[in-house]
C-alpha cells in the first residue's frame, strides 16, 4: 500500500541581505540534529500558509506578515512520506528565538555552514542561490538567441548573483529529448510551454523552468496552485506590474 503524504509547511525566513534561517531538529523527533527550515505538519482544516503562521509562532515566537508560495517537494523518509510546501517569508514581527530547544543559524545561499541538512532540502538550498531576475548570456540579445535557436543553446552563462557559471539552458523541444541531467554543468534549466514539460524538467532534477511567452497567465496560475515542483520563471511582460506580483502567486522570478 502506498503511504499517504504528510503535508508540511516550511518557511525560508529571509533577511534583506539574502541570509536565511535554518534550525536543527530537536531531540526526540525523527532525524533529530538535522537542519531544516522552520515549519511543521499542516493540521486538519488549515491551509499551508496558516500552518506556517502557527508553526513559526510556536517554534520561533515570530508573527509572519506575508508568505510567498514558492515550490513543493515530495520525499520518502523511512518515518514518513512528506509533501513539503515551501514559502519565502520576508516580513515578520519579532526576533526569532529557539522555543523548542533547537539550534538556529542564519546562513547564506553560497555558504550553508551547518550540517547535516535534511535530504529533502538539498535542491531547495541550491535553488536559493538563483536570482529572481535572470537573463541568459551577457546581453539580453543572447537570451533571445538561446531561447529561440535551440541549436545554439548548448552553453551559456547565468548572470545575476550566480556570477558566470556553466549553464545548460534547453529549449522546450530539446528538453523533451533528454533523459538525464548533464553532470558537468552547475545549473540546468529549460524553456517550457506545457505542464507536461514542466513535470519532465522536475523529473530530470533541473534547477528552473522558464514559462515562455506562449504560456498564458491562467496557465501559470494553474501550475502554481499546488506549488511548482521547481523554481518557475515567467516572462517579464507576462507581469507588467513587476516581480512582486509574480512572486505573490508562486513564480520564482522573471526572465528576459
Ligand atoms: N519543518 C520542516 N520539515 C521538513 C523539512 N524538510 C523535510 O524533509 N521535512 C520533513 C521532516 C519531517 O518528516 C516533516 C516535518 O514534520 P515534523 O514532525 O518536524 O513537524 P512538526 O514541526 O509539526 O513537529 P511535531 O509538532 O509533530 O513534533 O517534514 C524542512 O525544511 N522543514
Ligand atoms: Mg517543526
Amino acid at each position: 500500500m502506498t503511504k499517504r503524504f504528510v503535508h508540511v509547511a516550511a518557511g525560508v525566513i529571509k533577511r534583506p541581505d539574502g541570509t536565511f534561517l535554518l534550525a536543527s531538529r530537536p531531540e526526540g523527533k525523527p532525524m533529530a540534529g538535522y537542519w531544516e527550515f522552520p515549519g511543521g505538519k499542516i493540521e486538519a482544516g488549515e491551509s499551508a500558509a496558516e500552518a506556517l503562521q502557527r508553526e513559526l509562532h510556536e517554534e520561533l515566537g515570530i508573527t509572519m506578515q506575508e508568505a510567498l508560495p514558492w515550490v513543493t517537494q515530495n520525499f520518502d523518509y523511512t518515518h514518513a512520506r512528506v509533501r513539503l510546501h515551501f514559502f519565502q517569508v520576508e516580513q515578520w514581527q519579532g526576533e526569532p528565538q529557539a522555543h523548542e530547544g533547537q539550534q538556529m543559524a542564519w546562513v547564506s545561499p553560497a555558504h550553508h555552514a551547518v550540517e547535516p541538512v535534511l535530504p529533502a532540502n538539498a535542491a531547495i538550498l541550491r535553488w536559493l542561490a538563483l536570482p529572481d531576475q535572470m537573463q541568459v548570456g551577457s546581453a539580453a540579445a543572447e537570451c533571445v538567441l538561446l531561447s529561440q535557436l535551440p541549436q545554439q543553446s548548448q552553453r551559456g552563462e547565468v548572470c545575476g548573483v550566480l556570477g558566470p557559471q556553466p549553464l545548460q539552458h534547453w529549449s522546450a523541444s530539446d528538453l523533451m529529448l533528454q533523459t538525464v541531467r548533464p553532470a558537468a554543468v552547475s545549473w540546468c534549466g529549460a524553456q517550457v510551454q506545457s505542464h507536461e514539460q514542466l513535470l519532465h524538467a522536475a523529473r530530470l532534477g533541473l534547477d528552473y523552468v522558464w514559462a515562455d511567452d506562449s504560456v498564458t497567465l491562467a496557465e501559470i496560475q494553474a501550475w502554481c496552485v499546488d506549488g511548482p515542483p521547481l523554481p518557475l520563471f515567467a516572462s517579464t511582460h507576462r507581469f507588467p506590474e513587476g516581480l512582486a506580483a509574480a512572486r505573490h502567486i508562486g513564480v520564482h522570478g522573471l526572465l528576459r
